[in-house]
Formats: C-alpha cells, sequence, structure tokens
C-alpha cells in the first residue's frame, strides 16, 4: 500500500466534517450526505453526491479512496487477528510441550496458567489450578521463604530455589528447584510471574540414601558391633586427639588396658552367646564409671581400653582402677547363672610412658600382661623394665635394613578368582620375609617397621618389580595371569617420584599398565585423602588400574572415595568373616557393595574361607573374591601348577 491514501485518511480524520461544505448542495442534500459520511456509509454518500453538480466529482474520488482505504484497514485487522490467534496456539504447544512443569501466577499468587507438565507433576487437572494460590502447592515448611523470596522479587528479574518441598495431590510430596520470573507487563497495573518446577526427588532422594548408607557405614566401621562401644580404629582417632590436646595444654592422661580375667574359660564352657552377654554387661559397667571426657573402647574379644583424659596425677588412675574392680565385687547375673568377673588392668601414662600412640598401648599392654602374670585381679602402672622385647626389636630393625642390601624379600601370590566360575582374575602379591634364624616372617611384623625407619620405599619398589619381573616369566612360559595387584604403603604415595619409577619397571619388564593393579589400604589413606587424591591420579595416568584395600574400616568421607579415581573396592575380610553368622557383617558387606556399585566400581571380597560366605557374597552382587576358600598365598611355581596351563 502507498503512503498517500493512509497521509489522506489521517487528514480528513482529523479536520471536522464541514457543515457548509459541499458548496451548492440543497440543504437536504447535503444531511443526507453528511450524515451517511458519518454512518461511513460511503456508497450511499458518493450516489446522493454523484447526481449533484460535477463540480463534487473529486470529493467523490476521495470518498473512494477513503473507502479502499478502510478495506484495506479491515484487512489488516482481520489478519493481524489470525496471527495473533496462531502465535496463541503456538504458544500454547509449547507451553504444553515443555518438559518441565510452569505455572503462570499473578499479583496475588493466583494461578493463570498451567502447562501439561505441571499438572502431572502435582496431579491436579487444568481446572483444579485456576484460580488456585500457588502457595497452596508448596509444603508448609518452605512457603514462608518462597513467598518472602518472591515478594522480594524486582522486575523484570528471577530466582531460582533450591530443593523446594512441592505437595502433590495422591502421591504426596515431591522436591523441586523452583525458578520464578517476572513477566514484563504491557498493560499498567497487570503483573504475571512465570514458575517453572523442575523436579528433583529423585536425584535428592538419592543423595540422602547415599548419606544414610555412608553416615550407617561410618558407624558400623567406628563401633564395635557387639557392644556398641568405639572400635579399634575409633579408639585410635580419639587417642591421637588425645595426645594432641595434652601436647598443646601440657596435660597428662592415663590408658587403661583392661582384660577379663578367664573369659575364655567361659565362652569355651557356656558358649558364645553367654560370652557376649557377659562382655555387654562388662562394657556397660565400664561406660557408666567413665566420665564424658574420657573414652572407652572395645579392641577386640575381652579386651577394652580406657583413656582417662587430663588427670591432675597418676594416683587418680590408681583410684579410678580401684574402683572399677570394686564395680566387680558383686556377681552378675547372665542367663540365670551368676559370674564372678575380675579384670586385669595395666595403666601407661603420657607423657612419661610414651608420646606417641603406639608405645602408650603397647607399654599399657606390657603393663596388663604383668598383672596377669603376677595373679591376676588388679592394676599395675607401666614400668621400663617390663619392656623385654625392646632389644629383639633393634635386632630387627638392623637385619630388615640388611635383608633389604641383600634381597632376602619374595612374594607369594593368592589367586584372586570369579566367585561363579572359579576362574582366575588375577593375582595378589603377598610380601615375605624369610629370616635366617626367625623364619618366615609375615608382612604385620616387618612393613610398619619399614615404614617406621624410612625403608618402605625401598622395600616397595622391590616388591614392584619381583612382581612385574614374574608376571614377565609366566608370560615367557604361556601361563597367563590376567592381573597383578600389588600393595602400595600410603607412605610410599607421598612421593612424587613414585609414577616415574613404576613406569620405568613397566617399561623394563614388558607388562602391560593394565594388567597391574595398585592396592592402598583405605584407613591410612582417607588420613591424607587430598595428598592420595593427587597422588593417585597421577597414577592413573600410567594406565594402570587402583583398588582401595580393607574398605569399611577407615571408611571416612563418602566425598572423597567419589573423587578418588578407583576401580575398585575391595571388603575387608574382618566383615567376610562373620557372614552368615553375623547380621552385622552381613549388613556392612550388603552397603559396601551397594555403595560400590552406585559409584560405578568393581567389588572384591577377600578372606572367603567357606563356600556360604561366596554364596552370601555372590548374591549380593559381589563376583570376585579371594580367600582360603580359593588358595593361600602361594609361591610362584606353586601357582603355576595349581592354577595356570600353559597356553597351545
Ligand atoms: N584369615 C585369613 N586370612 C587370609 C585369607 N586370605 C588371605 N588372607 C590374608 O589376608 C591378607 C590379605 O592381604 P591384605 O589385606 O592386602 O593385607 C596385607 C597388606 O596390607 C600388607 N602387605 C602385604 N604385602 C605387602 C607389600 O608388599 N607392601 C605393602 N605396603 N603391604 C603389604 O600386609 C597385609 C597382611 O598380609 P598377609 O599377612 O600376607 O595376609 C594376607 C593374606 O595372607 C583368608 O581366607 N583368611
Amino acid at each position: 500500500m502507498s503512503d498517500q491514501p493512509r497521509a489522506r485518511l489521517g487528514v480528513i480524520k482529523s479536520v471536522d466534517w464541514p457543515e457548509n461544505g459541499f458548496g451548492g448542495l440543497s440543504a437536504d442534500l447535503r444531511a443526507r450526505a453528511l450524515a451517511a459520511l458519518r454512518a461511513q456509509r460511503f456508497d450511499l454518500a458518493e450516489e446522493l453526491l454523484s447526481n449533484e453538480e460535477p463540480g463534487l466529482e473529486a470529493l467523490v474520488e476521495n470518498l473512494r479512496i477513503y473507502q479502499a482505504e478502510l478495506e484495506i484497514q479491515n484487512e489488516e485487522l482481520v489478519q493481524s487477528q489470525h496471527q495473533v490467534q496462531d502465535a496463541l496456539a503456538r504458544f500454547t504447544s509449547f507451553f504444553n510441550t515443555l518438559p518441565i512443569a510452569e505455572l503462570v501466577i499473578d499479583r496475588q499468587g493466583l494461578i493463570q496458567e498451567a502447562n501439561l507438565a505441571a499438572q502431572r507433576l502435582f496431579n491436579l487437572r487444568g481446572t483444579h489450578f485456576h484460580q488456585h494460590f500457588f502457595a497452596r502447592l508448596i509444603n508448609e515448611s518452605d512457603r514462608a521463604s518462597v513467598i518472602d523470596a518472591w515478594g522480594d522479587l524486582r522486575p523484570e528479574a528471577s530466582i531460582v530455589l533450591s530443593e523446594v518441598h512441592f505437595r502433590a495431590r495422591v502421591e504426596g510430596d515431591f522436591i523441586g528447584d523452583l525458578h520464578i520470573a517476572s513477566i514484563p507487563s504491557l498493560s499498567e497495573g497487570t503483573q504475571h510471574y512465570v514458575c517453572a518446577i523442575l523436579d528433583r526427588t529423585e536425584e535428592v532422594r538419592q543423595r540422602q540414601r547415599l548419606r544414610e548408607t555412608s553416615e550407617r557405614l561410618d558407624y558400623l566401621a567406628h563401633h564395635d558391633a557387639l557392644t556398641g562401644l568405639p572400635n579399634r580404629a575409633y579408639f585410635q582417632t580419639r587417642l591421637e586427639q588425645c595426645l594432641q590436646r595434652a601436647r598443646r595444654y601440657r596435660r597428662q592422661f592415663a590408658l587403661l588396658f583392661l582384660d577379663l580375667d578367664r573369659f575364655k574359660e567361659v565362652n569355651d564352657t557356656l558358649g558364645h552367646h553367654v560370652g557376649d552377654a557377659l562382655l555387654c554387661r562388662v562394657a556397660e559397667i565400664l561406660s557408666a564409671q567413665i566420665r564424658t571426657v574420657d573414652t572407652i573402647a572395645r579392641l577386640g574379644g575381652d579386651e577394652f581400653v580406657i583413656i582417662l583424659e587430663d588427670i591432675p596425677a597418676p594416683h587418680f588412675a590408681a583410684h579410678f582402677a580401684d574402683r572399677i574392680m570394686g564395680e566387680f565385687s558383686q556377681p552378675l547375673e547372665i542367663s540365670g547363672r551368676e559370674f564372678f568377673v575380675t579384670l586385669s588392668i595395666g595403666i601407661s601414662l603420657y607423657p612419661g610412658d610414651g608420646r606417641e600412640r603406639e608405645s602408650l598401648v603397647q607399654h599399657a599392654d606390657v603393663a596388663m600382661y604383668q598383672t596377669k602374670k603376677s595373679g591376676r585381679n588388679g592394676f599395675r602402672f607401666f614400668e621400663p623394665a617390663m619392656s623385654e622385647g625392646a632389644i629383639e626389636r633393634l635386632h630387627l630393625e638392623h637385619d630388615l635394613r640388611l635383608a633389604l642390601q641383600r634381597d632376602e624379600f619374595i612374594l607369594h601370590y593368592q589367586p584372586q578368582v570369579d566367585l561363579t566360575t572359579g576362574a582366575l582374575m588375577g593375582v595378589e602379591a603377598l610380601c615375605r620375609w624369610p629370616h635366617p634364624t626367625l623364619g618366615m616372617l609375615l608382612p604385620s611384623l616387618f612393613i610398619p617397621m619399614a615404614e617406621e625407619l624410612g625403608l618402605i620405599d625401598e622395600l616397595g619398589l622391590k616388591v614392584l618389580e619381583l612382581g612385574c619381573r614374574q608376571m614377565a616369566t609366566w608370560d615367557a612360559a604361556g601361563l597367563y595371569v590376567p592381573r597383578l595387584a600389588i600393595n602400595l604403603s600410603v607412605r610410599e604415595l607421598e612421593r612424587s617420584e613414585l609414577p616415574g619409577q613404576i613406569a620405568e619397571i613397566l617399561a623394563c619388564t614388558g607388562l602391560d599398565p593394565k594388567r597391574l593393579e595398585l592396592e592402598v589400604t583405605e584407613s591410612k589413606l582417607m588420613r591424607q585423602a587430598d595428598m592420595a587424591i593427587f597422588a593417585l591420579n597421577a597414577m592413573r595416568t600410567l594406565g594402570v588400574t587402583l583398588a582401595i584395600d580393607d574398605f569399611g574400616t577407615g571408611y571416612s568421607s563418602l566425598s572423597y572415595l567419589k573423587r578418588l579415581p578407583l576401580n575398585r573396592l575391595k571388603i575387608d575380610r574382618s566383615f567376610v568373616e562373620g557372614l552368615t553368622q553375623d547380621v552385622n557383617d552381613d549388613s556392612i558387606a550388603r552397603a559396601i557393595i551397594a555403595l560400590a556399585h552406585t559409584l560405578g566400581l568393581e567389588v572384591l571380597a577377600e578372606g572367603i574361607e567357606v563356600r556360604e560366605q561366596a554364596d552370601f557374597l555372590f548374591r549380593e552382587g559381589c563376583v570376585e573374591g579371594q580367600g582360603y576358600l580359593y588358595d593361600r598365598p602361594l609361591m610362584p611355581d606353586e601357582l603355576a601348577a595349581h592354577w595356570l596351563k600353559a597356553s597351545e
């Protein structure tokens, strides 16, 4: 359309119709033409005027133009009405096909629109939403905070509120992120908001389940299942904290090592259930005697320890020991029988008898042993003369250094098998020290010593090299061992050169990194989790796999566990031991397997001794294991003879 008619129409509209215009017309005709024009009856006006004088032709022409103009305008109006309808239909279908629940509310909070996703999420039909207050869809616990945040929302701004609890009809509550945006308003005085709700119930619940599992694991890992007292691992932590406080504030404390006299006889003659009941009763009596600042723990069997913090003088510990023994002066009634219980107690004092955990525990233990030797039912303070083993230890340290120089260490290999087929999946290398005079020594004796003496790096590298070389020897003989697991001490991880040294050993022996698995003990790892994450990541870049050993004994942080670049969790033997006999062990093993699956890790159980344990583990989803049921750690040629067949 040209601009000209539009402009003309504008002019005509803006001026008054000429009362005395259309000169020369009769008054009557003029009035009729004018009326026709006002009523927009242009055809009639044209007819009336065209019957008159020829001077009016121009005016008639003008009227035609006005008519054309109005027709065009009308067409435009119809068109734009269609466009609006199209846009509305598009918007409605877009609104309804959005996978996220969307609601439009007005300034009062009344719901004006709700898309299909919202109807499904809240289990309400469209009509239910209409004129329903949005706030009624929010759980009371969160309602006030949502209303406050919404009230503070400035025009054309938006907010996101995380994990809001909503109420839904029928299916109950759900949790979602709420995004509220105010919609720019065209007409003054009206204001609307779009509320988008992203349902995150499943994710939040899964997180909660993981947290609960982790808390349960944490509890189980730190407490003795029988008595509910802190266990050995937790006691170590508490003792360390106590040591730190004592060092900082220059205080002394006492450590009491308690052992029940003749407990084994009770167990052997009256059975475990009576023994267990007796231990629980003893735990109760002891717990009632300590102050809130003190610590009591069960180390295992009939051994208990108590830390008396911040004692003014040693005789305070002696009074306490007397009082405890007094508590057992009357017989205890267990399962309808009366028992006289006596205790042997050993006491060590910080700082006099030791400044480190190990020495304090060891010295209290030695003192307890002296009490037993001198007739039981009493207590003794530690005295240096009691440490008969000290000299032997010095000799052993000397021998250990020599053994390293002379390459005396050897490896035994324990098969790791598929629990269904019994097929060999790998071997774990376990270090042995054939001592010239003391015989075959186990790692629990010399690994901690090597760590203490700073010799563990050297020993660790020797073990790695021995293991990788053995794999190469088997390979060369056509005997295939799929995987070699090697234990790494956490101390070794601290050295930044370690990944380079492992790469060198792999290159020298030609072992494919994928066939090497490095195991690190969980409890030790978690104490230096940040360093471990860094070191293990470096190790992973070599292509080796990583396993966490003794899992369940030192569980501390799920968030760290998630950050560790692991492939496998190894369920500790202590949990496997009681499987199908002890419900606590059953639930721990089940929880560890579930946790491993959730984190996408493989799981292997160690210490399987009987078929029932293997069956239980397999039923729960653990597919690999090792233990005496399959074989003990074997010498390389024994392993080859029992487990390996030369390939054709
Ligand atoms: N009761 C029972 N025990 C079973 C059964 N199956 C295997 N075992 C024992 O359980 C231990 C498994 O090794 P680990 O948990 O890694 O625990 C190992 C590992 O943490 C550490 N260790 C062994 N070799 C090395 C090494 O070369 N370097 C380092 N850093 N640590 C090592 O010493 C720990 C003890 O090793 P070992 O005395 O050889 O004891 C081994 C093995 O002999 C079973 O069915 N029942």
